[in-house]
């Protein structure tokens, strides 16, 4: 590498047993003449992958295979994996970086890695790759064998891994649709369907034993504005439902023309997804606080056509917090983002909106809503749209919501898949802390 020339890196992610390790000996195996890094972390004290690669590709550990132990990459071990990517750099010439995530790492905070630090110097981001377990993600939302829907943390605590499998997909440039063996055409095109739904414009491709072409795995890839489904699907519903902004004011929460206009026009994006399998998405927005009691009932227990919802409430009984909701598969959170705009003293809300002009401002209510977007397969709109319209009340209505969080970045399960599914949240549901 000459001085001033960045390495380009992939960094690659997946569940636990997606089949990275063994995509990472395919890619090792059919390098060519490229020299390329490789950079393992493995849960738990014994860097398993680094030996294996190693093994595999006739490269010692140490020489182009480096480990790192002792816990995720993405979180305690951000400042050694700065250091080893730097180290290698000064210290090898090579063409490619490939980083392995951990299986319950979020590749999003590890590419951000080679563009916020040292790193940055030294390398450019060419993109983010992650490996679906074709089988595990259908049982995830498809069935919802809860006994696997559950990773274990370095630290120990679970966190639901639908959350991960959400994540990762939503966060890359790549998807590699693995394990193609372990299921049907109908539940990889189901698959594939969910993915392109999560992730609209990413490349998505099948393999078995991650034989993935090695030309595209290196070659660059990487989006960083590429649209997040859900995100996707609430501005396609902005820009085509300007009219329905004011059509939800004071009061008017029981008008039958509710649902009409919520359509999501982002479907657009994917038109052969929805035709063809039935993904669809639909934003549901209006301008009433939801009873606390009740958005937890609906919001905790949807049907399990959604395989992904996320967005905000305005709750009745805490009007001044700006709860934003998440949902993927079984498990769904509610957090306090922080008070809404409108709920801030006026010279705040003065200067905020100057610098956001784009805020859906509201004559009465300022930017308090309840604007959630919904992505899943089959759904009945009209049916979840009533349930939650069931539960509006009307501005300022007294309610009781001391179970929700109050400190910013505090959270609430409403539903987890190990626990049996709560009603309402719980103040001894542990909050898992703002993600
Ligand atoms: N049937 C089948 N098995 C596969 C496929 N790809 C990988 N495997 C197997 O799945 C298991 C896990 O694969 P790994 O490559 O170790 O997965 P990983 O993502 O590196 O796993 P962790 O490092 O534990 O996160 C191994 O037993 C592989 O042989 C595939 O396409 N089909």
């Amino acid at each position: 590498m000459n001085a001033g020339e960045t390495i380009p890196v992939t960094v690659l992610g997946g569940s636990l047993g997606a089949g990275k390790t063994t995509l990472l000996n395919h890619l090792l195996t059919n390098a060519g003449d490229r020299d390329i890094a490789v950079l393992v972390n493995d849960m738990g004290s014994v860097n398993v992958d680094a030996e294996l690669v190693a093994e595999e590709s006739d490269l010692a550990v140490g020489d182009g295979v480096t480990e790192l132990s002792n816990g995720c990459i993405c979180c305690e071990l951000q400042d050694d994996l700065e250091t080893a990517v730097v180290r290698l750099a000064r210290e090898r010439s090579f063409d490619h970086l490939v980083v392995e995530a951990s299986g319950v790492s979020e590749p999003g905070p590890v590419a951000r890695l080679f563009v916020t630090s040292r790193a940055a110097a030294r390398y450019d981001v060419a993109g983010l790759a992650t490996v679906v377990d074709s089988r595990l993600f259908a049982d995830t939302f498809g069935d919802g064998d809860p006994d696997r829907t559950v990773a274990e943390e370095g630290d120990g605590s679970v966190r639901p891994l639908s959350d991960l499998l959400v994540e990762q997909v939503e966060s890359a440039d790549l998807v590699v649709l693995n394990k193609r063996d372990l299921v049907s055409d109908a539940e990889l095109a189901a698959v594939r369907d969910a993915v392109e739904a999560l992730r609209p414009g990413a490349t998505v491709v099948e393999t078995t034993h991650g034989d993935v072409d090695v030309d595209l795995l290196l070659s660059d890839l990487h989006d960083p504005d590429a649209p997040v489904g859900w995100r996707a699907a609430l501005e396609g519903d902005a820009e085509g439902n300007e009219g329905d902004r004011d059509g939800h004011g004071h009061g008017d929460h029981g008008d039958a023309d509710h649902g009409d206009h919520d359509h999501d026009h982002s479907r657009d994006d994917t038109p052969h997804a929805e035709a063809t399998y039935g993904v669809t998405s639909f934003v549901y927005r209006r301008r009433a606080p939801l009873d606390p009691d009740g958005a937890a009932e609906v919001l905790g227990d949807l049907p399990d056509s959604v395989v992904r919802a996320k967005g905000s409430l305005w709750v009745a009984g805490a009007e001044d917090v700006h709860f934003t909701y998440s949902q993927a598969g079984p498990s769904a959170y509610v957090a306090a983002a922080g008070p809404w705009v409108a709920s801030r003293p006026e010279f705040e809300q003065d200067t905020y909106r100057r610098n956001h002009p784009e805020l859906d401002w509201h004559d009465d209510h300022g930017d308090r809503r309840t604007e959630l977007v919904f992505i899943g397969r089959g759904m009945d709109e009209d049916a979840l749209s009533a349930a939650l319209d069931a539960h509006l009340l009307d501005p300022g209505a007294s309610a009781d919501a001391g179970d929700y969080p109050t400190d910013p970045g505090e959270e609430v399960a409403l539903a987890e898949p190990t626990r049996e599914r709560e009603s309402t949240p719980t103040a001894d549901a542990a909050p898992e802390g703002g993600r």
